[in-house]
């Protein structure tokens, strides 16, 4: 071999050996966050998070970690080395949720988002973030979101109808994945209310955009080998060169978004400049004719724009984080209810109680009965305890993760413990740049410290009268962090809101109930999801016995 190549290839390795050494050994050992109590490691190979994303014991190991270590744990991530801090002290998650210009999300979830949605708002930062957020925010005013009231009791009136027909074929009463069902309705939701164009897929699921979403999305949720999807992440364009299935998946599902969707926003815009042209402003009230109108609004400074390009991928943003989140809400809380039936009697009596006293189906009420039928539903006491009691209870998305893009000090308000288990003495936890910190949604909703011993259960009335301790928790939904908190907090709360509610004014007061015999799992996969036990290979579901109200 040819001696001047072997000395550069020795020089080549003694280099990146010391990287790697310097980054994931010297740095490891003095981070500031070994100095933070924590479960003891097996070894520096031994990722510490999959106790905290098991949903079947995740409550218990957060009990138990926070009675153990404190409020504020280190934990080995997923790398070799790699420190990683779990707060569950409300100030410290107030914190980094507030400084969203510190705390970023890691680049490894930015580039999963990306990679499949475009870089629309949920993985944005910085000034692409901020510009993106004015434009939509308008959207999802309580004013302009009036135009999805129709549309979501109109969508339940629907799929009202597809459970009836099912029914009356099964005999008195029909099994229903519900899961399944829902999650159809809400895409048409989202579908009409995100870009006017109707899915229809409570009918069927054939349409071209639908399954180009569909398969989109579960595909993103299938991908659960970390191992592939890290080495798609590091070689993106030699997965793409051995046309691995996956990657052309998501393409082909691209191209269709692209040339249906990218159609729909060209003709939007044509309407919005006709609108301008001849002073009829154009009418449409879908998130992207307010996003293109809010774009070329005469206050918007110009800089501040997005391109077609950026609206396209917010629309695809709002499919993503808007369709499962919310039909899993409903879901959750159609499963609680059957399993708490005198919660179920409860609610549909306060629900008939704003029944519209004229005969009249909902599918022939008009626009203005429609929304002072949802304006009684909306301000029902019970009906909001149950909504914010199951979605406190099982929150679709379980955590999030931030990285410290600088070196910082986080307040706390509880005491924490150092590594050697003396009790810490500072008002801040060291963080070193690079350092990713785990916020667990679960783990602070259900912390039993601050909602009281029953925090693991069911009770709708616990909100007539909230501890104090819950009562000052920070968060955006009900002190709860669901909906997360601080300027990543979820735009679309009001949007989800009135869906829940709808859903639930429509198929309560027509529908009872049951749980099956099969028994429901939560399981995190992206999202906290149902399934059966025991059969986890047929894909998410929740199965319930449904039958129709008769009144009595
Ligand atoms: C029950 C339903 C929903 C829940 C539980 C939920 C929850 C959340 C959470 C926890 C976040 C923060 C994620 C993180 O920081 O990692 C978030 C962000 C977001 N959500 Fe929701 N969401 C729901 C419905 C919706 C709907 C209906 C839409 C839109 C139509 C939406 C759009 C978004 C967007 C765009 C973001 C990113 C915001 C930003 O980074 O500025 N969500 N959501």
């Amino acid at each position: 071999m040819d001696p001047s190549f072997l000395s550069v290839f020795i020089a080549f390795l003694v280099i990146a050996l010391t990287c790697f050494i310097y980054y994931f050994v010297v740095l490891a050992i003095i981070h500031p966050l070994q100095k933070i109590a924590g479960p003891p490691k097996k070894n520096w190979f031994h990722c510490q998070l999959d106790p905290l994303l098991d949903a079947s014991r995740s409550a218990r190991v957060h009990e138990y970690y926070v009675q153990k270590y404190g409020r504020s744990i280190r934990l080995q991530g997923v790398f070799p080395f790699e420190q990683r801090l779990i707060t569950l002290d409300p100030l410290s998650i107030a914190h980094v949720l507030k400084n969203s210009a510190i705390y970023e999300k890691p680049w490894p979830s930015r580039w999963l988002i990306t990679s499949l949605i475009g870089e629309g708002m949920l993985a944005a930062e910085g000034l692409m973030h901020k510009r993106q957020r004015r434009v939509a925010t308008p959207a999802f005013s309580i004013q302009n979101l009036r135009g999805l009231i129709p549309v979501c009791l109109t969508k339940g009136n629907q799929l009202r109808d597809r459970w009836m027909q099912m029914i009356h074929d099964q005999g008195e009463a029909a099994h229903i994945d519900v899961c399944h069902w829902i999650s159809r309705a809400t895409f048409d939701v989202i579908g009409l209310a995100g870009f006017d164009y109707n899915f229809d897929a409570i009918q069927d699921e054939s349409n071209e955009l639908f399954m180009a979403y569909k398969d989109m999305f579960e595909t993103a949720v299938s991908q659960s080998n970390p191992m592939v999807t890290l080495c798609r992440m590091l070689l993106p364009s030699l997965f793409s060169l051995m046309r691995e299935p996956t990657m052309l998946t998501i393409q082909s599902c691209q191209e269709v978004i692209h040339r249906v969707a990218g159609d729909l926003i060209q003709d939007k815009k044509a309407k919005i400049a006709h609108g301008i042209e001849t002073g009829v402003p154009y009418a449409g009230r879908d998130l992207l004719s307010l996003l293109l109108k809010s774009n070329v609004d005469k206050d918007l400074p110009r800089d501040q724009q997005i391109s077609d390009a950026d609206i396209l991928h917010n629309i695809n943003t709002f499919m993503f984080a808007g369709s499962d989140t919310s039909s899993l809400s409903i879901t959750w809380t159609l499963l609680l209810l059957a399993q708490n039936p005198s919660a179920q009697d409860r609610l549909r009596k306060e629900l008939l109680s704003v029944l519209p006293t004229s005969t009249a189906a909902l599918s022939d009420l008009t626009e203005d009965e429609l929304q002072s039928l949802y304006a009684n539903v909306a301000n029902l006491p019970y009906l909001d305890n149950v909504v914010r009691e199951s979605v406190r209870l099982i929150p679709p998305v379980h955590s999030s993760i931030r990285v410290a893009t600088q070196d910082d000090e986080i307040p706390v308000s509880k005491p924490y413990f150092n590594a050697d288990m003396t009790p810490g003495r500072r008002e801040t936890i060291s963080v070193s740049k690079g350092t990713l910190v785990h916020v667990s949604i679960e783990g602070f909703n259900l912390d039993k410290e601050f909602w009281g011993e029953d925090a693991w259960e069911f009770q709708p009335d616990r909100w007539d009268h909230l501890p104090e301790e819950a009562a000052a928790l920070p968060g955006l939904y009900s002190n709860t962090l669901s909906f997360s908190g601080g300027p990543r907090s979820c735009i679309g709360l009001r949007f989800s809101m009135i869906e829940i509610k709808a859903f639930l004014y429509v198929l309560l007061t027509n529908f009872v109930f049951k749980p099956t015999e099969d028994k429901i799992m939560k399981a995190n996969v992206v999202l906290t999801r149902p399934y059966v036990k025991g059969k986890y290979a047929q894909g998410s579901q929740c199965p319930l016995i449904v039958t129709p109200y008769t009144k009595k």
